[in-house]
């Protein structure tokens, strides 16, 4: 009997894993919540620094700019009174900003540097600014270089100059600095150095133009005299095209008439300096316009200008990109450079400069060059700016439930569920050498060494008559326990804890995670908390009889991921047949929910629009697995990191993809009425899409063969099974038996990754759901809920109209797109105006019925029969 002895102390031992009923080491492990790492880190702080650096800054370019006024008087004071006499005795003086304002300004112009102490007004107004906004609004270390380089450049200089006067102009700095200047190089010297500092600094920071006068009183003369001088017909006919383009463009940008320097130098170092955050904002404002975000497009977005001169500008900007590669190229090019003297003369030194522009433009075309570029470093793109004032749920929206409080477990059920087993086996002759109890919050898990010589397999296959003698409800028997070489008996607790997904969000292992979809299912019976990827298992099934767990369960996938990812990184699906469960998430419709175009509702109901939804996913897929081959990328992670560096261009259609999560509530219900209409989309969504970040979430209540098909499981490796009905219906989810004893209320069984664990389910009720979505959806979203591409069903009717009467309403707009641009492409209409296949080619069909393209001609673009915009004008007044 001492042999068999249970481990009661065997949960203290286990305290430093976490597996312990003790209530104590369970809070420990739950309620991190409130950190105060998290609050120095907290938005508002920073909103509050932002505010004090900022007024910091007014207050002394106030009291500096009074000091300038009244430091005669105030000087006298500061020098005759001690600071203790200022600071607590009754000295009057003009400063507007009394004492401290006089006090302080003499400190910084008197001792320190002069009037060059206004820079440090502005190193507050950055810091203060950047802190306000939330982002890197001037780029701190940059500044702070100009700053100290500004405070020794003025204050020396301003000493130099007008240093011999009472007010002290440079400060003592300035003053040390140029008499030991001045000692050293003498006066002259120090004139000369400082104009030598001052210009260099500026034509670092401007690169001015006067140079180009120089150079281009030169180019004129050679460009008429390079014809005549080439003595080879090809360097002739090369010299006129670039006289051609030096005359056209560029030149007018430069306001010269030589024209023969190219702009982009500048343009690259704009690029990647200070305009990018302005770039950022105005690509915001383009979010309804061009599905993607434009990291590197050019300030001028004119929203309120019609489509045709937004074309216009894009078509420039391609131009821009494209274009300056020959045009560079012709300039630089040695072809016609080593030729005889007259270009050889001026061109040298641009050649230098030039060059490494051209190499940047053809970023988009080489990607192995990449790497070894190199590359200027550039603000990453952040999806999240168009809503960056987003703040994700916080956990007191969430509720405990009790659930630190109840996890202890009667030792006296303990003792007699010990006793029961040892019984039971010991009347099938089994004798145990250990047992010990591991206590989850449904169910204990008595682990059971058997004595040497007893087989496993004989217990085993005495499996169901040891559950009918220990006759407890819901009994599990795992013989052997994977990788233990233990039998385990699952014993279904008198008191069952709730697990709150509070607790689970709060824990290290969420909040620390770096995983793509992290969901927190549950707990394990050794109350380790379940935290899986999505993204990795790629998609779920879910299955259960009516009553067991599976809305919450799907509630607790849901706001997991709203309490992790931001709007910008994910969009739902919801798939609603029962109309009730997933309503609550229509309030987060314009942050995280996608729909179908047209569509008023993005929760999904009907059967024919499920249907549409599915289909447009699956061309939301392909859409996107264009994108990645095009970006040479294989999954979204790599695609999206080469976006968010820059290195995917916009403007050809690359744009940031958010993960997108579809749920089905009711499976069961759509392939009964649609059936591999359904079934389908479904089974190549779950073969295919996983790469591109879309993710099916299905769950059912039937889980019978005609529901979950072969396909269906084949593509489902990761499967939920909640309590079932029968032993058959649990095959048909797990492939094994199991789920029909489980307890209901949250008891799950996961199959993942080959193996299959018992979970308790978190919990969160309906009104915890409520108030997050209401927490969302009282913030700044979206102008509109993710818009997925347009599915035309072939077989509605209207899909085959092609009079030029009953024209789509995108037709105008696509005939801008093709005219502008003269590509007769149906792929270019889908990616730029984010249409669907068939959509796109009923355009098409349109267009060559209004003469705008010319007829199919297979695998190559159509033939774009209207040149210009005015013609087309034409052609659509018309058609009206
Ligand atoms: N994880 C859980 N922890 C504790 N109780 C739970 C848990 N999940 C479900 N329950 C309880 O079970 C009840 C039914 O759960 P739920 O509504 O999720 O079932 P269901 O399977 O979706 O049913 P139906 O298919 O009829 O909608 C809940 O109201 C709740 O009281």
């Amino acid at each position: 009997m001492s042999r068999n002895k249970l481990k009661t102390e065997k949960p203290e031992s286990k305290k430093p894993k976490g597996p312990s009923p003790n209530p104590d080491v369970l809070k420990q492990d739950k309620e991190p919540e409130v950190k105060v790492k998290e609050l120095v880190k907290d938005e508002r702080t920073h909103k509050v620094m932002g505010v004090f650096f900022l007024l910091l800054s007014v207050y002394c370019f106030i009291a500096f700019t009074s000091y300038l006024f009244t430091w005669e008087d105030d000087q006298d004071k500061i020098f005759h009174y001690s600071t203790r006499e200022l600071f607590f005795g009754d000295v009057k003086v003009d400063n507007l900003l009394g004492r401290l304002g006089a006090y302080v300004s003499h400190n910084f112009f008197f001792y320190g540097v002069g009037i060059a102490a206004y820079l440090f007004c502005y190193f507050f107004f950055i810091i203060g600014i950047n802190f306000i906004v939330g982002r890197r609004v001037f780029r701190v270390w940059r500044n702070v270089k100009y700053i100290l380089f500004g405070l020794l450049f003025i204050s020396m200089a301003m000493a130099f100059a007008v240093g011999g006067g009472d007010f002290p102009w440079g400060g003592a700095l300035g003053d040390a600095l140029n008499k030991w200047t001045t000692g050293f190089v003498g006066k002259t010297g120090t004139a000369l150095l400082l104009l030598v500092v001052g210009f260099s600094w500026l034509i670092w920071k401007f690169n001015f133009d006067f140079k180009w006068p120089e150079k281009k009183i030169k180019p004129p003369k050679p460009v008429p005299a390079a014809a005549p001088a080439a003595p080879v017909a090809q360097a002739t006919a090369a010299a006129a095209p670039v006289a051609a383009i030096k005359d056209d463009p560029r030149k007018n940008g430069l306001k010269g008439d030589g024209g023969v320097m190219v702009i982009p130098p500048h343009e690259e170092e704009e690029i990647d300096e200070e305009d990018l955050p302005p770039m950022q904002l105005v690509e915001r404002e383009d979010i309804t316009v061009i599905p993607s975000h434009a990291p590197y497009m050019p300030p001028v977005m004119p929203d309120a200008a019609a489509p045709a001169e937004i074309e216009e500008d894009i078509m420039e900007e391609e131009e821009e990109e494209e274009d300056p590669g020959p045009l560079l190229y012709i300039e630089e090019t040695p072809e016609q450079l080593p030729t005889p003297g007259n270009k050889k003369k001026n061109e040298p030194q641009e050649v230098a400069f030039e060059i490494k522009p051209t190499f940047q433009d053809e970023e988009d075309e080489i990607e192995e060059i990449q790497p070894s570029r190199p590359v200027e470093p550039v603000d990453p793109y952040d999806p999240s700016l168009d809503l960056r004032d987003y703040k994700f749920p916080t956990l007191d929206l969430l509720e405990n439930h009790n659930a630190d409080k109840v996890i202890v477990q009667d030792t006296s059920e303990l003792e007699k569920n010990k006793n029961q087993i040892i019984d039971t086996l010991k009347n099938y002759d089994i004798s145990i050498q250990k047992i010990s109890a591991t206590v989850g919050p449904t169910v204990t898990l008595y682990e059971i060494v058997p004595a040497a010589g007893v087989r496993i397999s004989r217990i085993k296959n005495l499996e169901d008559d040891i559950a009918l003698s220990l006759s407890a409800l819901g009994i599990r028997i795992i013989a052997p326990i994977p990788g233990k070489g233990t039998i385990g008996i699952e014993v279904p607790n008198v008191k069952k804890t709730i697990v709150s997904l509070k607790n689970m969000l709060a824990s290290e292992k969420f909040q620390s995670s770096t995983m793509d979809l992290p969901i927190a299912i549950g707990k394990k019976i050794d109350n380790e908390n379940f935290i899986a990827d999505l993204a990795k298992m790629p998609h779920l099934l879910m299955a259960g009889a009516t009553g067991q767990g599976k809305s919450v369960g799907i509630n607790t996938l849901l706001v997991s991921l709203l309490y992790k990812k931001h709007p910008s990184q994910l969009k739902f699906v919801l798939v609603d047949p029962k109309k009730v469960e997933l309503s609550l998430y229509k309030l987060i419709e314009k942050h995280f929910l996608a729909k179908l175009p047209g569509e008023d509702d993005a929760i999904i109901t009907d059967t024919k629009k499920v249907i549409h939804t599915l289909n447009a996913l699956c061309i939301e897929m392909d859409l996107r697995y264009d994108l990645l081959k095009e970006a040479g990328t294989r999954n979204i992670r790599e695609y999206n990191g080469k976006f968010t560096q820059r290195r995917l261009n916009p403007l050809k259609g690359h744009r940031y993809l958010p993960f997108i999560v579809l749920v089905v509530d009711e499976f069961a219900d759509l392939i009964m009425t649609a059936g591999k209409e359904v079934e389908m989309p479904i089974a190549r969504l779950a073969q295919l899409a996983r790469a591109v970040g879309i993710h099916l979430i299905i769950a059912t209540q039937r889980p019978s063969v005609n529901i979950i098909t072969g396909t269906i499981k084949a593509n489902f490796p990761a499967r939920v099974a909640f309590k079932v009905s029968s032993k058959i219906d649990s095959r048909t989810i797990l492939d094994i038996g199991g789920a029909e004893q489980l307890i209901g209320q949250g008891d799950m069984l996961v199959s993942f990754n080959g193996e299959l664990v018992r979970l308790q389910c978190a919990f969160v009720d309906t009104p915890e759901v409520e108030s997050v979505a209401e927490f969302i959806g009282n913030q700044k979203g979206y102008p509109d809920a993710f818009l997925l591409p347009e599915y035309v069903d072939d077989k509605d009717p209207d899909g085959k109209e092609l009079s030029i009467a009953d024209r789509d309403p995108l037709f105008e707009e696509a005939a801008q797109v093709i005219v502008t641009t003269q590509q007769g492409s149906t792929s270019l209409l889908q990616r730029r105006m984010k249409l669907g296949y068939n959509r796109a080619g009923r355009l098409m069909d349109q267009l060559e019925a209004a003469n705008i393209v010319g007829p199919n001609m297979g695998s190559k673009a159509r033939e774009v029969l209207v040149r210009t915009e005015s013609e087309l004008q034409e052609i659509l007044n018309n058609l009206l």
